[in-house]
């Protein structure tokens, strides 16, 4: 079991998906994108890696929804055998400080330090090492950049020495324990963020009204899903849906396309957008959304 921690938009979710060699996690430019804790299962030989993903560690606001990822943070990193903090190379702020004080004494963290590609020159990062390697008893640092699919591979030698002796905890060919429902709503967040850029605030979220399977005789199967987008103001809803509908009629199609190839099968998908003033500062409310 390996926990992935960091502040938001260090490329938690990035290297997830490299680790895992399929896209499980969502990935944005816009900080924050991670809501839920989602494992990614990467059988490599004798090897089982089992990661969690978790929401970035949110430390300027506190509403319900920020406390409430803050606690999914406090549940991940309780139980697993090695911790990757991933922090970016050349920079050590405050917030990843915060991140490394919430760490269980005893299990070993690596530190990686993540986005090398935009350091200009190597050389450069050496006192900054020395630094960071003073803060903790890290198991190692890695500088590497989660985009190089060979920093990536050397990551797995890594890990494997920390992790124990026993049966796997799932099949070789899994990659996620995550449901379909699951992987609708994220697929229909991934898109809105996309599309709307740095417009919309966080807090807008997709719940899933309807799941429904069928068998089809054209098809083999057949998914129906109804998700609607919530976002907190009327602005925001215009600004999702584009002008024309345009906007909207994207998230919908590129969802859409996503989730048929993702779970193999015909799907027919609605998405809606609806205002609620307030949520992300209702406690009741961001529960019923299924944050815990
Ligand atoms: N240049 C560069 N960019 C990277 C690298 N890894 C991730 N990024 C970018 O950094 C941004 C944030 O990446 P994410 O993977 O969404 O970050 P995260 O830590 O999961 O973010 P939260 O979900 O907010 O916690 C995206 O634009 C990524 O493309 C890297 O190695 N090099």
């Amino acid at each position: 079991m390996v926990a992935i921690v960091g502040k938001p938009n260090v490329g938690k979710s990035t290297l997830l998906n490299a680790l895992v060699g399929q896209k499980i996690s969502i990935t944005s430019r816009k900080a924050q994108t991670t809501r839920h804790r989602i494992t990614g299962i990467r059988t490599e030989g004798a090897t089982q890696f089992v990661f969690a993903d978790t929401p970035g560690f949110q430390t300027r606001h506190s509403t319900a929804l920020n406390k409430s990822l803050n606690k999914a943070v406090m549940g991940t990193i309780g139980d697993v055998d090695v911790v990757m903090l991933v922090v970016e190379a050349g920079r050590f702020t405050p917030a990843d400080a915060k991140v490394l004080g919430l760490l269980k004494p005893g299990i070993p963290v690596v530190l990686v330090a993540n986005k090398l590609d935009e350091v200009g020159r190597r050389a450069e990062l050496a006192p900054w090492l020395q630094e960071v390697a003073a803060k903790a008893q890290f198991a190692e640092i890695v500088p590497m950049s989660a985009k190089n699919p060979k920093d990536v591979q050397r990551v797995f030698g890594i890990l494997e020495k920390y992790l124990p002796e026993q049966p796997w905890f799932y099949g070789e060919d899994e990659l996620t324990d995550r449901s379909e429902k699951f992987l609708a709503g994220e697929t229909v967040r991934e898109k809105l963020f996309r599309f709307t850029g740095d417009e919309l605030p966080y807090t807008s979220t997709v719940v899933i009204d309807k799941f429904e399977e069928e068998p089809s005789p054209k098809f083999g199967r057949m998914v129906r899903i109804a998700a609607t987008i919530v976002v907190e103001r009327d602005g925001h809803k215009a600004m999702v849906i584009g002008e024309k509908g345009e906007r909207l009629k994207r998230i919908g199609m590129e969802a859409r396309q996503e989730l048929e190839k993702l779970m193999d099968c015909k799907v027919f998908l609605e998405v809606w957008v609806k205002v609620r003033s307030g949520w992300a500062d209702d406690e009741a409310r961001v529960r019923s959304f299924g944050y815990e």
